[in-house]
């Protein structure tokens, strides 16, 4: 299954709150949405659950369009927004088996469904509590039990891990594993990236309604801002640090370098053959290494990077 994205724009009044983004993702993949507040992550999912019309463009579920056959459409996603159930005098319950109800699951089928859900979600133990009496991070579970009950192939999930302690938060990355194993396909915003690179197979980073980066995180970790492939390697001599400096800016490949505690950090413009080069090419010119690390690049440092407005 493929979610497509095509030159969305959203406006509200003189704001592009989205404009004019384009990405795709698909089953089994778990993509993260990035952006600084305001960026336009939660309009792009209010789009893509159906429960806004862009201004202009689409986005097509398997080739069903939000934007002409937002009903299908609908019955494909699962939406956990960033809001939380609000206070009402309901149980867990009820609450799960009011929205089964509503997506014509019927008799023993929707108590199974509800059950399968409510044990899925570690929800069974407090299902009998009303929504209001519930802590932020059982009610978040609940958000998350309720996009599920109509096993919908796609999740869309809005700050899911705002507030979480640690302990739920750990739990929410094995719930969201799992997911993606059975084969659903998740967009995920967080503003918390480290945690973000460790379940995401694939992200997409977005600024002031436009998107900077998109792709898997192999792409967007091994790629510089023009698509190009990009590597930066640390190089530790054992002595003449700033001569090594002068000398690899001097490398075919080499787009920046800088001193960094007694070694070199050095953009490169290859790919793991330019690597190679590289390395070759030092020790050739007289130099010798304690360390030679090509070091990856994390989701942090890329999103500070391109969040700088390289691109716009
Ligand atoms: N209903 C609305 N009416 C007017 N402007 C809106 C509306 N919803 C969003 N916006 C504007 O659109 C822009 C994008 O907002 P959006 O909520 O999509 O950002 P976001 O990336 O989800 O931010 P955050 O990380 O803070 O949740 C913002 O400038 C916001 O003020």
């Amino acid at each position: 299954m493929e979610i497509e994205i095509q030159n969305l724009r959203k406006q509200y009044g003189n704001t592009h709150a989205v404009n004019g983004i384009s990405f795709s993702f698909s089953s089994g993949q778990v993509f993260g949405f990035i952006g600084p507040n305001g960026a336009g992550k939660s309009t792009t999912m209010r789009v893509l659950a159906t429960l806004e019309e862009p201004t202009s463009g689409n986005a097509t579920i398997d080739g069903v369009s939000v934007v002409e056959e937002p009903e299908k459409a609908h019955k494909y996603i699962g939406y956990v927004p960033d809001n939380l159930p609000s206070h009402r005098d309901i149980t867990v319950h009820e609450y799960l088996d009011f929205f089964a109800r509503a997506y014509n699951i019927r008799g023993e089928k929707r108590r199974k469904t509800v059950e399968g859900v409510e044990e899925f979600t570690n929800l069974l133990g407090i299902r009998d509590k009303t929504l209001n009496a519930l802590s932020k991070g059982m009610k978040n579970r609940v958000s998350i039990a309720r996009a599920l009950v109509h096993d919908p192939p796609v999740l869309l999930m809005d700050e899911p891990a705002a507030g979480l302690d640690p302990r739920a938060r750990i739990e929410l990355r094995e719930l969201l594993k799992v997911l993606a194993s059975q084969g659903k396909a998740i967009l995920i915003s967080s503003h918390i990236l480290s945690e973000l690179a460790e379940i995401c197979t694939g992200a997409v980073i977005i600024e002031r309604g436009k998107i900077l980066r998109a792709g898997t995180l192999q792409e967007i970790l091994t790629r510089n801002s023009k698509g190009k492939s990009h590597r930066t390697v640390v190089i530790r001599p054992l002595n003449r640090a700033d001569e090594l400096l002068k000398a690899v800016l001097e490398l075919p490949g080499v787009e920046d370098a800088r001193p960094i505690e007694g070694a070199v950090e050095v953009d490169h413009s290859g790919d793991d053959e330019g690597c190679c080069d590289l390395l070759e090419n030092v020790i050739r010119a007289g130099f010798r290494l304690l360390e030679f690390r090509p070091r990856r690049a994390d989701l942090e440092q890329i999103f500070l990077d391109v969040t700088r407005g390289d691109v716009q």
